[in-house]
């Protein structure tokens, strides 16, 4: 508090400035030791208040902190001397009581209002008024012509055209700009002889006035020294120009130095005006910048009246103080990286979006820890009074729901808790409550005194929400002007980038009237297309069409129009995008692996409307090849391969290679159903006997190691997928995923969430691509599904009823589920035998349904068919144990433990001879070592590397 009494600024911000009344619901029991009242521990007492700081000690400007020494005035290098502004003028400027001062403030502004009754012409978007006769018609003098007439009959020819006009401050005024030499100038022409001949024309826009005919077009330039005090006559009184003959003094003043105390300074400052006098311009002169100019005359200084001055700068000062009390503070967290962007509103308004990335440390994991920097709600009026008109005055904003407690939401957002706790306040004429709170940490709230909404974001669409602030369509406002002069960062991100707005066809911005039909607007063709790739192309267009007319001009190839820019420049074979991405493949051919190459070719394939596919792939077929051409060398296979490849990757994104044009795969796995053993074939005759009937069903293929489980699955899904129905492959890990045809991992495929509660659905739409892939698949093979938590089943189950619209088991689908009890159960975090075995598909609602195949001819162990059968014991639980359920192992299965050795000799057991073989690619392949974590495979991975010769 002492600061905030001490200082005038802080009195001026921490007044009352918003009326509000409060009333609680009598009903609603309020705890003493409410849990949610953590977010309000450690409060500041007061907002925080900004130190002082000295004035600059050689140009006088009242500085704030951190803004550094050359700020104002280069350190005393540029020195601008105000205009004296009459008492008169001063008085309308800042007089709050005078009703002429207010009149005056209420209508002065700049810019036209299109007059309908001057002739006025819009030329590339600028408006410019034309007034080819500057004598008086019949009805009298009237807009410019005024000019030319003495005081009392401008003033009369005024008055009569608009009575509500106040003649004394008309008088006023003129009779403050009667020494401006322009005004004066412009009077005189009035007495000229050949003032009929007279045009001028007067471009309000920006740049220029043009006296025509008597002496030629005259053109003032925005740049120009005259410009401002022609443009600006009411900031300009006196007819000043503007930056452009502003000059530095070098050599003196420099050496006389303001002392740092107010009261000394305005002497000092007398003298230095004095020496600047007697100098007369004598010293060494280098001119100002404009900016330096510009930044000069708008700081604000002591006993100096300012009529530039239009605010704004303070809020910058309060982003810079924010940033470093919650870096060094760590209000939210310790910060490990952070961003921010300042976005202009359409009133002109800085908004500052900062997002602040926490160390791991300072995560806010969940609900419980949101509530401890969040708060969603009216504090409690009488604990937290000051705390309470804050958020009256800042934080009540559009109405939300209410929430009991605080949820953890989907995507990014969350639900905070808004208890309906009957709390009210009247604020801005309403009643409103909990639920009209913008979420806010109330120690941030307290500090600054500001509208801060502080909110967590769990997902990148946080960082995505931020960066859309880069591509909204702006216009420069008066405050975003002074922030680019100072220089001011307006983002925290390197590198800097403002992109100018970018969108694809139909979700551009569309202007239109209150009055429009909707419908219309959205038909209207130019509606329809890219601003800005239109722009590009037309702009092709003015480099190869010659002489143009007109928009149409440049559209028109050998005499007909075509209706886009796009269509004329693929009509004359100006559009290069074919040929783009041939070079893109090319380049990346010198740096990239096939596999990559294959990536990259089926992302151009579903994203980059190319018009030949096939030549592209004919072009770089070798390039994708050449892994598999080292192990094959046969063509016609290799081509298979690179083919089966690129339809998984086109699969994964739901895309059918059939349809791009590529030569014809082989269905490789079609013959295997040929191959099946009985019951094998069993269960591949009775689940396709469902696909093709349509008929939903749930089977479980049960069958030990080794038995051809993921044999049976490959021959289903070239059976259905050869008669052109949709069949996904997803297993639980990645490893069997990959060595199923186009398989996926189960998570990333349904989008299961990971914390699960009792009604999660997958996180996907039913509009969503995902959503129409599982809606048209005739049968979905699920591998490993002993190693899932039922309830990840469960959500697929519940998802597919929700998107099928059907309410059978699996929303009707062909399921087909795979998998060995015998091998790893779910892992559930600490979890007892019992927790584990409750979370295993056989507990779930799931299983009543499910029609088992079992398999049970070990095909992988067939010349050895003691170790199958031992397999089989331990997995039915029937080999003989000891104690603590240890099975006896055969020697031969076993390495003998030798200490430090033991890895070696592990190594060179399943890689004998492993410095001359491992650039085979069978012979790593057929080979592995299992380890239980992934330390372990790391540091064998690195003995095997340094068994490899060479560097
Ligand atoms: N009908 C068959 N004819 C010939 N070989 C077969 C047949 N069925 C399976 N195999 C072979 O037996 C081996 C094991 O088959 P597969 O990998 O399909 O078993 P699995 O039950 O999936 O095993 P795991 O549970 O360990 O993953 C493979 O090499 C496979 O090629």
């Amino acid at each position: 508090m002492l600061a905030a009494q001490e200082d005038d600024e802080a009195r001026v911000y921490h007044n009352n400035d918003i009326d509000f009344k409060t009333t609680r619901d009598l009903d609603v029991v309020i705890l003493d030791n409410d849990c949610y009242d953590r977010v309000y521990r450690d409060l500041p007492a007061h907002p925080l208040v900004l130190k002082k700081v000295p004035i600059c000690e050689y140009c006088g400007a009242i500085r704030f902190p951190r803004e550094g020494p050359g700020f104002c005035c280069r350190q005393g290098k540029v020195n601008i001397v105000n205009t004296p502004v009459p008492d008169e003028l001063r008085r309308l400027f800042i007089s709050q009581t005078d009703r002429d001062a207010l009149y005056f403030r209420k209508n002065i502004y700049f810019g036209a209002t299109v007059d309908q009754r001057v002739a006025t012409a819009a030329v590339h978007g600028q408006i410019y008024h034309r007034l080819d006769q500057l004598r008086p018609g019949k009805e009298g003098p009237h807009h410019m012509q005024l000019y030319f007439y003495d005081t009392n009959e401008t003033l009369s020819q005024r008055i009569k055209r608009s009575p509500h006009l106040d003649s004394k401050l008309i008088r006023a005024i003129l009779r403050i700009y009667e020494n401006n030499p322009y005004v004066r100038v412009f009077r005189n022409v009035g007495q000229m002889q050949n003032f009929d001949e007279l045009k001028i024309e007067l471009n309000t826009s920006i740049s220029y006035y043009g006296f025509s005919k008597f002496w030629g077009a005259q053109f003032i330039r925005a740049y120009h020294g005259c410009y401002d005090p022609l443009a600006y006559p009411i900031l300009y009184l006196g007819g000043e120009t503007g930056w452009e003959d502003k000059s530095i003094l070098l050599e003196e003043i420099p050496t006389i130095r303001f002392p740092r105390s107010r009261r000394k300074y305005t002497k000092r400052k007398t003298e230095v005006q004095d020496i600047c006098e007697e100098e007369g311009g004598g010293g060494k002169h280098l001119h100002v910048s404009a900016r330096e100019y510009y930044c000069y005359i708008m700081q604000i200084r002591d006993e100096v009246f300012n009529i530039f001055f239009h605010g704004g700068r303070l809020f910058q000062q309060w982003i810079v103080v924010m940033y470093v009390k919650i870096e060094r503070r760590g209000t939210l967290g310790k910060v490990a990286a952070w961003t921010h962007v300042t976005e202009f509103q359409k009133r002109g308004l800085p908004h500052d979006h900062f997002l602040l990335i926490t160390e791991s440390s300072s995560k806010l994991s969940g609900p419980d820890d949101f509530d401890k920097y969040i708060s969603a709600e009216l504090p409690d009026e009488k604990k937290y009074p000051l705390l309470h008109e804050l958020v009256c005055k800042h934080m009540m904003h559009g109405p939300c729901g209410f929430s009991e407690t605080t949820e953890q939401g989907k995507d990014a957002y969350h639900i905070y808790r808004r208890w309906n706790d009957g709390h009210k306040v009247f604020v801005r004429k309403k009643w409103l409550d909990n639920r009209w709170v913008v979420p806010y940490n109330p120690t941030l709230l307290m500090r600054y005194n500001c509208h801060i909404n502080v909110e967590v974001s769990s997902s990148i669409k946080g960082c995505k929400y931020l960066y859309k602030y880069y591509s909204k369509a702006r216009c420069i406002t008066s405050i975003e002007a002074i922030y680019r002069l100072y220089r001011f960062p307006m983002f925290s991100m390197y590198p800097h980038v403002l992109q100018v707005q970018v969108h694809l066809p139909g979700m551009h911005m569309v202007p239109f009237n209150d009055d429009d039909n909707l419908e219309d607007v959205l038909e209207r063709a130019r509606n329809q297309r890219s601003m800005l790739t239109e722009f590009f192309r037309m702009n092709i267009l003015l480099n190869h069409v010659r002489g143009p007319t007109s928009f149409i001009s440049i559209r028109t190839v050998r005499g007909v129009v075509s209706p886009t820019f796009r269509e004329c420049c693929e009509k004359l074979g100006l559009v290069e995008i074919d040929r783009s991405l041939d070079n893109a493949l090319s380049e990346a051919v010198a740096f990239q692996m096939p596999c990559a190459l294959r990536r990259m070719f089926a992302t151009i394939m579903v994203f980059c409307e190319h018009t030949n596919i096939r030549t592209l792939w004919d072009k770089h077929f070798e390039s994708m090849a050449e892994d598999y051409v080292r192990v094959h060398g046969n063509s016609s296979c290799v081509e298979q391969f690179v083919l089966r490849d690129i339809a998984d990757i086109l699969s994964s994104m739901s895309k059918d290679i059939r349809n791009y044009g590529l030569p014809h795969m082989h269905q490789s796995d079609i013959k295997l159903a040929e191959s099946l053993n009985t019951e094998q074939m069993e269960g591949f005759n009775k689940i396709f006997d469902h696909v093709i009937r349509n008929k939903g069903k749930v089977f479980f293929v049960d069958g030990p190691g080794g038995t051809g489980k993921t044999y049976l699955y490959r021959a289903v899904l070239a059976k259905v997928r050869s008669t052109d129905r949709i069949a996904v492959a997803i297993a639980t890990s990645g490893i069997a995923a990959s060595i199923m045809p186009a398989g996926r991992m189960a998570h990333s495929r349904f989008k299961i969430p990971i914390k699960l509660q009792d009604n999660s659905v997958c996180n996907f739409t039913k509009q969503n691509g995902t959503a129409a892939l599982l809606r048209e698949a005739s049968l979905i093979i699920w591998d490993e599904v002993a190693m899932t938590r039922r309830q990840d089943v469960e959500i697929l189950d519940r998802s597919l009823r929700d998107i099928t619209g059907c309410d059978l088991p699996f929303g009707g689908k062909v399921m087909v589920f795979g998998g060995d009890f015998r091998q790893v159960l779910p892992v559930v975090a600490r979890g007892t035998r019992a927790q584990i075995c409750d979370a295993t598909l056989l507990q779930s609602y799931i299983w009543d349904d499910i029609k088992i195949i079992r398999l049970k001819q070990n095909m992988r162990a067939q010349n050895d068919v003691w170790f199958s059968q031992f397999l089989l014991r331990i997995g039915d639980g029937t080999e003989k144990t000891f104690p603590n359920d240890y099975v006896d192992l055969p020697d031969d299965i076993m390495l003998e433990y030798n200490d430090d050795q033991s890895i070696d000799t592990l190594i060179d057991h399943v890689f004998p001879d492993l410095a001359n073989n491992y650039t085979s690619v069978s012979y790593m392949r057929e080979r592995a070592i299992l380890s239980t974590r992934n330390e372990y495979v790391d540091s064998l991975n690195a003995m095997m590397i340094a068994k490899f010769s060479g560097e």
